[in-house]
């Protein structure tokens, strides 16, 4: 495979980064996309205040990018404001996620996420375990994603409940009008141009590595947590990870539960902030930077009595871009941590080390 990384300009990064990770506060971005018109089912909000994401002017561009890598480099973690997605699409996918998790368990089960050969489906509540020294995540998932033709072990066609059984469900999902997955790709494709500033690429750098957005959505389910239920410590909503792909695009109810680890070890509670999304960095970068940039271990423990639900949103490069050090991120006293794999390969391996303890489920 041939490199495709840019002119090196080593150790510059390195330099740049402090790795003492010991956030308290997970900081707010706002982008506002006022130059994006072909966004499909978004409002178009001006709000002056923001810098532009696709601003003509450079400089705001460079500015909003400067931010965006203060926090990469220091939390892993950011809110995002001002993101133009219709709440009436959010609240529409939400109502149709509550309807399917409450279907009988049987007609869930016949979806089952083992049944299918591309990470498609149903999982059922304590069918994945995120964290290898958990006993079981306490949430139930449904995972969709682009059905764009491709011949790599996560693309292919999405499953869906009959319709008689759930009308509606697979229209609020894929019709163009409603899709929130079509409208959060979207803003994915807007934050390329933003990391690769930040990371003092060019910005058209990841065009040609995200030609099919090989995003998987999930709406996830996390019923709460009765107290007997996590004697151990080792069942909870989702257990302590990182996410595998560039970054996540996460939609969260205002139940509350979602927490990020910093270097310290402590737990910082990632609190939901109305109109936002919190957007976070996954093993990809992590790869790609070295490290520079943070893929930060977080979950979700839901004690608050009531029912949680979030749509993460995972954006990953092409299967067969090679997560290569950026010559930026490596120096003679800082060498490459990983070794080079395929953004695919990786992926795939985690996904199947996600659902390995269940899997006679769907046998
Ligand atoms: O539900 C959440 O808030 C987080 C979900 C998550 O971390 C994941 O699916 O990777
Ligand atoms: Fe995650």
């Amino acid at each position: 495979m041939i490199s495709q990384l840019p002119t090196p300009q080593p150790g510059l990064l390195v330099a740049k980064a402090r790795t003492d990770s010991t956030f308290e506060q997970i900081p707010i971005m706002s982008v506002s996309l006022t130059h994006f018109p072909t966004l499909v089912g978004l409002r178009t909000k001006i709000d002056s205040d923001f810098t532009d994401a696709t601003s003509a002017d450079f400089a705001k561009r460079r500015a909003l990018a400067d931010r965006i890598r203060d926090a990469s480099i220091n939390v892993g973690f950011f809110y995002l404001k001002n993101h133009t997605i219709q709440e009436a699409v959010i609240a529409d996918t939400i109502t149709a996620a509550g309807d399917f998790f409450a279907l009988p368990i049987n007609a869930k089960l016949a979806l089952d996420i083992h049944k299918s050969t591309n990470f498609k489906g149903y999982t059922a509540l304590l069918g994945e375990n995120t964290n290898p020294e958990g006993r079981g995540d306490l949430h139930e998932g449904f995972d969709l994603g682009w059905e764009e033709p491709g011949n790599n072990a996560m693309s292919g066609v999405n499953v869906w409940p009959a319709e008689t059984l759930l009308p509606g469900f697979r229209d609020v999902m894929e019709s163009n009008k409603r899709r929130y997955s079509r409208a959060a790709v979207s803003l994915g494709q807007l934050l390329f141009p933003l990391f690769a500033l930040a990371l003092d690429l060019p910005e058209a750098f990841f065009n040609d590595k995200t030609t099919k957005p090989a995003a998987i959505m999930r709406l996830l389910h996390y019923p709460p947590q009765k107290p007997a239920i996590d004697d151990d410590g080792r069942v909870i909503g989702i257990g302590a990870h990182t996410d595998y792909e560039c970054f996540t695009i996460l939609w969260q109810d205002a139940v509350g539960g979602l927490q990020v680890q910093n270097a310290d070890g402590k737990w910082i509670d990632a609190v939901p902030v109305p109109g936002t999304f919190v957007i976070n960095l996954g093993d990809q970068f992590a790869r790609w930077t070295n490290d520079v940039f943070k893929s930060t271990v977080h979950r979700v423990t839901n004690r608050s009595g009531l029912e949680r639900y979030s749509i993460p949103l995972f954006f990953g490069t092409d299967y067969d871009v090679l997560l290569e050090p950026l010559p930026s991120c490596i120096s003679e006293d800082y060498p490459p941590q990983y070794e080079v794999v395929t953004a695919g390969d990786y992926v795939k391996r985690r996904l199947e080390e996600t659902y390995a303890h269940s899997k006679s489920n769907g046998d």
